[in-house]
């Protein structure tokens, strides 16, 4: 790789940035590749797939480099610790990269860097688990599960705790299992201009292999491709990128033509597109965000789409709107939320998520859709989502939204294929389990509104 040390340095920076200032991988890895257009695809490869690749195995790694090392990772200076984490991934999970280069290159970034004292050191720990067993030795699987699944999985402790307490040893391990599988990209397939089938068959023209989804006719995961706004069918809007889990939230929402509606969290606009698209362009989709960048981005996708049955406005959905008070045939209320269900692509979350913070954003969650149901017109329809898996802000939200308000859960059986129906759809909810099922984790309940 001719431009070895540039990347790697530009890694450690992507690292830094997440690690230390929070900031979501997506987004910083995004700018650091937007700024370095020049870079050949090679690189640019080599960035995205060690910076992910990094965060999404922290926990192993830390644990891997904890029993090489005399000095904890916890102990260690921000710079070489995570130094260290980007060569044992790319020493563990890289084979085309010899373990010489790979310890030779962390070895001269740590003095670019200024640790010319810690060259030593930084040599040592790599070229001990270089050298060392290939097999990692994890916890006790039967007598510390938890801690095992946590190691083995790369999921935070309290996390894995959680779910094995919630679902048991088999679904958990599907589900932290599944997150640190390949995610492909989902698209949809914009019907009303073209066939998904045509639209596969342009794409696999340009090298881009496609698979349709079990359950939605208009999905179709994608693979091989470079650049996606580069892509014709992008451009003209004859697809959409948005998950599985996604379009299902709004093909339970089933909008009919005519209808009025309000999206009141709805950026960037994927589920309000699709909810517009369905209604063939008419009635109103009224898709709401709380800040003009929010929106910014909601009105982009509606120019994209051609679609005029749409408009994007300013809005917080905690604020009363006193207009919109019972003129609503469906309200979507698509809620900020843990994100615990898509970790497999945004793998960041699980270092930024914590219980407290599942608290607020529970009270959040209420506060919203203690305003937002008021918009329902009586025997009106609200469809709560959120793209997590955690019982507080999804089973106990739904019954204490019950117990609070003139609603009761409608069967969403007929919107489903038979492969996704259970008691809970025939009830009202969906929770999609990754690993279990071929989506994000995603939840999802259709309530009525008592009255006519
Ligand atoms: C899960 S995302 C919505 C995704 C969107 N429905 C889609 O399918 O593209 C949640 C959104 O809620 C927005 N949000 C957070 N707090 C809000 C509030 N008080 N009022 C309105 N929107 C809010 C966030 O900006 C974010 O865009």
């Amino acid at each position: 790789m001719t431009n070895a040390v540039n990347t790697r340095e530009l890694v450690l920076g992507i690292l830094m940035e997440v690690t230390g200032k929070g900031t979501h991988s997506h987004l910083v890895i995004r700018d650091v590749l937007s700024k370095y257009q020049y870079l050949g695809k090679q690189e640019r490869s080599f960035i995205t797939r060690v910076s992910i690749g990094t965060l999404e195995q922290m926990i192993l790694i830390d644990y891997i480099i904890d029993q090489f090392s005399s000095v904890k990772v916890k102990k260690m200076k921000p710079v070489i610790r995570n130094i260290l984490r980007s060569a044992v991934y790319q020493l563990k999970w890289m084979d085309s990269i010899p373990d010489s280069a790979v310890c030779n290159e962390a070895v001269k970034l740590t003095r670019k860097k200024g640790f010319q004292g810690l060259s030593g050191f930084v040599n040592g720990v790599l070229r001990s688990i270089a050298r060392g067993p290939a097999e990692v030795r994890y916890p006790d699987e039967k007598k510390q599960p938890a801690e095992y699944m946590s190691v083995r999985y790369s999921q935070p402790l309290w996390l894995t705790q959680m779910w094995l307490d919630r679902f048991g040893p088999e679904t958990t391990g599907q589900i932290l299992g599944a997150f640190l599988e390949d995610s492909p990209t989902c698209i949809r397939c914009n019907t009303g201009r073209i066939s998904p089938e045509e639209l596969a068959k342009r794409l696999n023209q340009q090298g881009i292999e496609t698979t349709s989804s079990p359950y939605i006719r208009e999905a179709m995961e994608i693979r091989g491709y470079d650049y996606l706004g580069a892509l014709p069918e992008f451009e003209q809007g004859l697809f959409q990128v948005q998950d599985i889990s996604s379009m299902l939230a709004v093909r339970i929402a089933a909008p009919q033509k005519g209808d009025t509606v309000y999206d009141v969290c709805a950026a960037p606009g994927g589920k309000s597109l699709y909810l517009a698209e369905l209604m063939q362009n008419t009635g109103m989709v009224t898709a709401r965000d709380l800040t003009p960048y929010k929106v910014g981005l909601i009105e982009e996708n509606i120019l994209r789409s051609g679609l005029t049955n749409i408009r994007a406005q300013v809005w917080d959905a905690c604020a009363l709107d006193e207009a919109a008070v019972e003129t609503a045939d469906l309200v979507l209320a698509d809620l900020p939320c843990s994100g615990l269900g898509v970790l497999g692509r945004k793998p960041d979350i699980k270092y930024h998520m914590s219980q407290g913070q599942i608290r607020e954003l529970r009270g959040l969650q209420r506060e919203i859709l203690g305003t937002v149901h008021k918009y329902v017109k009586k025997g009106g329809v609200l469809v709560y989502s959120t793209c997590t898996i955690d019982i507080e802000e999804n089973e106990k939200n739904l019954e204490w939204f019950l117990s609070q308000f003139p609603f009761h859960l409608e069967s969403i059986d007929p919107y489903l294929c038979a492969a996704l129906r259970s008691n809970t759809t025939a009830q009202g909810y969906l929770q999609l389990l990754p690993g279990v099922h071929r989506a994000d984790g995603f939840f999802m309940a259709r309530l009525r509104k008592d009255g006519e």
